[in-house]
């Protein structure tokens, strides 16, 4: 499986971060392109979720830079790289359970908003009218993921795999160029897994890059475009899918971390 556009969207450029003594990802280069589906693998505390806090701006980088759509965006904040097109989902799906599913992914296409609090106050029309424009955005995306005849469930009625894919439904409100999946198909059904991979194929298809964490083999191995192997907060492999499950590198390191 190869990806027609190689325009490269996200690169990581010798990035490390290191906790105290700890170096938990050191001089990581990686490139994302646009339209692919590119996953992050690697045995557990490899240094995954803390490449995904780095490109996001949760944590800032030690070492190293990002460049996004050819710019330098180390040291931005989430909100920032939010509005510049970097969206997330998280390994355990973080939403309000008192919240719908409507206003949860309401919630996620604010951050779009165009109004500073102060213009608001003396813009009333105009705010009805963007208030109108984000809840109609909210809905073609429910519509979008299949969620639309849940619109008016609160988020701690859902079932796991809906919750999953109301994560993803709020991730896209910000309309992201680049989407940080962590873990999206943990603990899902093989139905739920098939339905999360299509919606995953679609976005890729339309141009949207994907950056995933993932355990299932069996779904990165089906679903990616590229994969890259960390260990030890290393770079260990890069390549296609079939090209790293047959590196003795990559077999050794999941074997290694099997035995500890
Ligand atoms: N906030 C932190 N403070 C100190 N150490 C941390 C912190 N976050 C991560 N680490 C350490 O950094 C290393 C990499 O952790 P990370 O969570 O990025 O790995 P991972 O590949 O995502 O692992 P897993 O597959 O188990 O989720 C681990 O040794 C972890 O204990």
């Amino acid at each position: 499986m190869t990806v027609s556009t190689e325009l490269v969207l996200l690169e990581l450029v010798n990035v490390g971060k290191s906790f105290g003594g700890l170096r938990a990802v050191h001089n990581v280069s990686m490139q994302v392109s646009a339209g692919a589906i590119h996953a992050l693998i690697g045995p557990n505390g490899a240094g995954k979720t803390t490449t995904f806090n780095l490109i996001n701006g949760i944590a800032p980088v030690s070492t190293g830079k990002i460049i996004f759509q050819g710019k330098d965006i180390t040291g931005w904040p989430v909100h920032k790289l939010a509005a510049a097109g970097i969206a997330r989902t998280f390994q355990t799906p973080q939403l309000f359970d008192e919240m719908t599913v409507i206003e949860t992914v309401m919630a996620g296409c604010h951050l779009r908003g165009r109004l500073g609090p102060l213009r608001s106050m003396f813009a009333f029309r105009r705010k009805r009218h963007e208030e109108q424009a984000i809840l109609d955005q909210a809905s073609n995306l429910l519509r979008r993921v299949g969620l639309e005849g849940l619109m008016d469930e609160k988020a701690a009625n859902l079932s796991y795999g809906h919750r999953r894919v109301l994560e993803v439904a709020r991730a896209l409100g910000t309309n992201p160029k680049l989407l940080l999946l962590d873990e999206v198909a943990a603990g899902l059904n093989p139905t739920e897994t098939q339905y999360i991979a299509t919606l995953i194929r679609q976005f890729a298809a339309e141009g949207m890059a994907i950056l995933l964490v993932e355990h299932d083999m069996h779904f990165v191995m089906d679903m990616s475009h590229k994969v890259t192997v960390l260990n030890f907060g290393e770079v260990l492999a890069e390549g296609l899918p079939n090209e790293v499950a047959s590196d003795p590198s990559v077999i050794e390191a999941y074997i290694g971390s099997w035995e500890d």
